[in-house]
């Protein structure tokens, strides 16, 4: 089963809002909310790859950060690796750059959002 390594990006902002995303049709899992983040690449830092992935999926760049949670997930068809970081500073204002839809919202609303197997545990612990 193909294996790949991910970093994955929770910005709070002043509000205590979390910012979400929804995965687009084509992507695995898609039509399912996320938090920004993708494939860390060859020889990248996860905190580097957090970093890039952020700026190129919602336009932030992130300045204060801390490892959240890193757990292993296995779906039926692919094995990841998901490194959770709590972006806490960030600049800039969150926009859809990849067509996507973003929203900012309340920690305990998150149940209200379907988001994939992987991100139960982390979700437990941001309500
Ligand atoms: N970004 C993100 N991915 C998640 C979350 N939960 C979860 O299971 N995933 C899975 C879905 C994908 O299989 C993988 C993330 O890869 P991705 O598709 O976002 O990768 P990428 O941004 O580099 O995308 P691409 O350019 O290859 O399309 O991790 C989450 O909260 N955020
Ligand atoms: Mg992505």
């Amino acid at each position: 089963m193909p294996q790949q390594t991910i970093s994955i990006a929770i910005v709070q902002n002043e509000q205590q809002q979390l910012l979400i995303s929804r995965r687009q049709k084509g992507q695995h899992l898609a039509g399912k909310w996320e938090f920004p983040g993708g494939k860390v690449e060859q020889g990248e830092a996860l905190e580097v790859a957090m970093c890039r992935e952020l700026k190129e999926e919602v336009g932030l760049t992130a300045s204060e950060f801390t490892l959240f949670e890193s757990l292993d997930f296995d779906y039926d068809d692919l094995s990841l690796t998901l490194h959770f970081f709590l972006v806490t500073g960030f600049t800039g204002e969150a926009c859809e750059l990849e067509g996507q839809e973003i929203k900012w919202i309340q920690p305990r609303e998150l149940i209200d959002y379907d988001f994939p197997k992987a991100n139960i545990s982390v979700i437990n612990k941001l309500l």
